[in-house]
């Protein structure tokens, strides 16, 4: 496992699991010297707001970063890679749910950084015989045990609701009650950590030499913000005060997937479906790592 730990967390990764600090834009090609199978490559800049704020972060920390592995794993001949995409490549799309054949239009730095690489990885992939997967993930939650969402500033709505619920946040922030949606907040689909690391396994087996697959992952199923605050109000008990505040730059109105083709070609089956099931999950997590 390789991370500069610019937003991850040292005591995160697993006993075990052999652990390099490097950033991959300086070292990918030293490290990948060693033989591997393959690559999964998470590492990213992934704030929605702050690629709106600072692209410079992102066109350098995401394009530069990826391109120099990708340049690393054909100096090498590493065969196989699964990228982190994202539902933020398609940005606002003109059906739902998504399929990966529409549109590509990304609102936000983020998505378009995104979306730059996985056109770099459909060339690199079919040029020079990698085997490439992209995920494309929708809205990730949940935890799993030990391991959950711990942001030094956190910007994601299923944690910083249940940090209301600890008593940390006096209320949470609704970005915006005027979108075109039933209750007027955006509307996303959220999919369980552990289901997506299960998509990584199968991703990694199906990667062919010189073919780029891309696949959305997400459950189906819309949640408007105001939806995940009251799910959160039941799982943990607690009022959890919301008020409304303006739209955040670079937010779509309606992100839901159609992992149709994952479970196809994957034979991707996700199992922990439910919203009630993915918050409770966070919320175990988000007690235990407090002490609570
Ligand atoms: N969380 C979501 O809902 C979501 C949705 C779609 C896609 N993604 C993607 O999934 C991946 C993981 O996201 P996350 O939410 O866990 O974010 P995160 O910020 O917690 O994880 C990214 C990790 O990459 C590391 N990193 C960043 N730049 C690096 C570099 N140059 N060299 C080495 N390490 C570096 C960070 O220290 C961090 O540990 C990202 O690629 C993100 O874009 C996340
Ligand atoms: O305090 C908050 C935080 C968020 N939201 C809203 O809640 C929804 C979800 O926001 P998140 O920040 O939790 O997640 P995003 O949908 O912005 O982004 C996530 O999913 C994207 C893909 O859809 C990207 O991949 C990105 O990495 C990942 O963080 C959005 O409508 C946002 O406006 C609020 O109303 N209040």
């Amino acid at each position: 496992m390789v991370d500069d730990l610019s937003t991850g967390h040292a005591d995160a990764v697993p006993d075990g699991c052999k652990f390099v600090e490097a950033d991959i834009a300086t070292a990918a090609s030293s490290l990948l010297a060693e033989s591997f199978d393959g690559v999964l490559h998470f590492a990213a800049k992934s704030l929605v707001g702050e690629s709106m704020e600072n692209p410079q972060k992102y066109w350098h920390g995401n394009v530069v970063t990826s391109l120099r592995l990708l340049d690393a794993m054909r100096e090498h001949g590493t065969p196989r890679l699964v990228f982190s995409s994202t539902a933020a490549t398609y940005g606002e799309p003109e059906v739902t749910p998504i399929t990966e054949d529409l549109a590509t239009r990304p609102t936000n730095t983020y998505g378009a950084t995104k979306l730059a690489i996985d056109h770099a990885i459909t060339s690199y992939a079919t040029a020079y015989g990698i085997g490439a997967v992209s995920l494309r993930y929708f809205n990730v939650a949940g935890a799993h045990g030990a391991f959950g969402e711990r942001h030094a500033v956190e910007t994601h709505l299923i944690p910083i609701v249940l940090q209301v619920a600890l008593g940390q946040r006096a209320k949470v922030q609704i970005f915006g009650e005027d979108w075109p949606t039933a209750d007027g907040t955006c509307i996303r689909d959220y999919i369980h950590v552990t289901d997506l690391a299960d998509a990584h396994l199968l991703a990694l087996e199906h990667a062919t030499a010189g073919q780029h697959r891309i696949y959305n992952l997400g459950n189906g199923t819309g949640f408007s913000v105001k939806q995940v605050i009251d799910t959160c109000r039941e799982v943990t008990g607690h009022p959890i005060p919301a008020e409304v505040a303006p739209r955040r730059a670079g937010d779509p109105a309606t992100l839901v997937a159609s992992s149709q083709r994952a479970r196809d070609e994957l034979g991707w089956r996700p199992e922990r479906t439910d919203l009630t099931v993915i918050v409770r999950d966070a919320w175990e997590f988000t007690r235990a790592s407090q002490g609570a």
